[in-house]
């Protein structure tokens, strides 16, 4: 029986320094616990030398008859860019937005009784890669797969529940759409097609290989934002994330030769980041983009990131037309199981440790 993303972290728990959350609104200084320097973070200044010119991750109209190719461009140079004219309804991205806010004002003690388990998927907590960290993130979050009724129930009550599960259900159903046709875009760019990869073609078109989960953040006003931070430097263990941000900017990818690039928020349009496995599936080519968040003196900020992977049956390896006749894939198989494992274990060095040995 393959694991399902539930039971995924069943052997894996995270040991974190500090199991509950504080009530952000009563600090009025950042304590020491929350105060980064660059030795908690090699990256967390990170800028090049001289300073380069001011550049964006592309902001890509869906509807643009080069749509695909200016996503393959946009893969491989950035592994992120923004998308407009997505189809999403901007309702719905209310909706998300609106229930999301609700869910981060309820009092600590009510959150907590959803609080996520130590071997738990979802629920509300802290970023699963805190434990990596000496020091504190500023942020909360709340983690959903499948259905969020269970978790839900624990936080509101009888009258607002169907509400709720109707808008994460229909936000699920039109995200997992959108990220199919995100993914075909990028892969047309490169030459591939349903022939080269079996398990995502249209034959399996309700989409039954795909599953993910909904990462909402909430990043509360912070005493000291240059010290401090939201969620630290990591890429996404997915194929592809879609991000929605409320307007206030933090999000920042990170570029070799530009350093930390933040993202602005563009009313109505959306993140799309390249995550591990779709870095794999292109035999690198497509960049699995670092990226972080940073947060605010005045503004509270709130992100919904949806999370999107093959079922974990599914083994992901290089396509065999991207590898070079004379070369080898530059990785192993893996399904997404396998691999959130090896990160909740090696967390950044996850990639590399499934990486073909190549003789030179
Ligand atoms: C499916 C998943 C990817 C994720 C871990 C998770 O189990 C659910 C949350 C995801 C998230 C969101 C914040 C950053 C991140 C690294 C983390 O700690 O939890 C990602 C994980 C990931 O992509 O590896
Ligand atoms: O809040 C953000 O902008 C980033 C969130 C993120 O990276 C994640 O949930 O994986
Ligand atoms: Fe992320």
């Amino acid at each position: 029986m393959p694991t399902m993303l539930t039971d995924v972290f069943r052997g894996h728990p995270i040991h974190l320094p500090h199991s509950h959350q504080p009530d952000f609104t009563s600090l009025s200084e950042l304590p020491d616990s929350y105060t980064w320097t660059p030795k908690d973070d090699p990256l967390f200044d990170a800028s090049p030398s001289p300073p380069a010119a001011g550049e964006n991750i592309p902001l890509i109209d869906l509807n643009h008859p080069d749509a695909a190719n200016q996503i393959g461009r946009a893969c491989t140079t950035w592994g992120a860019f923004q998308i407009a004219n997505h189809g999403v309804p901007l309702e719905l991205l209310q909706g998300i937005e609106f229930l999301t806010g609700s869910l981060f004002q309820l009092p600590v003690q009510r959150k907590l009784k959803a609080a996520r388990s130590e071997t738990g998927f979802s629920g509300y907590g802290v970023a699963r890669i805190s434990s990596f960290f000496n020091k504190q993130m500023w942020s909360e979050g709340f983690t959903i797969t499948g259905s969020p009724l269970n978790d839900f129930r624990k936080l509101w009550p009888q009258h607002h529940l169907n509400n709720y599960c109707d808008i994460v259900e229909e936000y699920e159903e039109q995200m997992q759409k959108l990220a199919s046709k995100l993914m075909w875009l990028a892969l047309t760019s490169l030459g591939v097609n349903e022939e080269d990869i079996k398990w995502a073609s249209s034959a399996n078109s309700d989409l039954n290989w795909a599953q993910s989960a909904l990462q909402l953040n909430h990043y509360p006003v912070c005493p000291e934002p240059d010290r401090a931070m939201g969620l630290a430097a990591h890429t996404d263990s997915t194929l592809l994330t879609i991000l929605h941000q409320n307007n206030t900017a933090g999000l920042q990818v990170f570029r070799d030769d530009l350093g930390w690039v933040t993202v602005p928020p563009v009313p109505g349009s959306l993140v799309v980041n390249v995550g591990d496995l779709f870095h794999i599936l292109s035999n690198g080519l497509f960049k699995s983009v670092l990226h972080r968040a940073r947060v605010n003196q005045t503004r509270s900020r709130l992100s919904v990131a949806f999370l999107w992977g093959p079922q974990s049956d599914v083994k992901i390896s290089p396509v065999p037309k991207l590898v070079s006749p004379v070369g080898s894939p530059l990785y192993r198989s893996v399904t997404w199981t396998e691999y959130l494992k090896t990160k909740a274990t090696h967390f950044n060095k996850a990639l590399s440790m499934i990486k073909n040995q190549i003789d030179e």
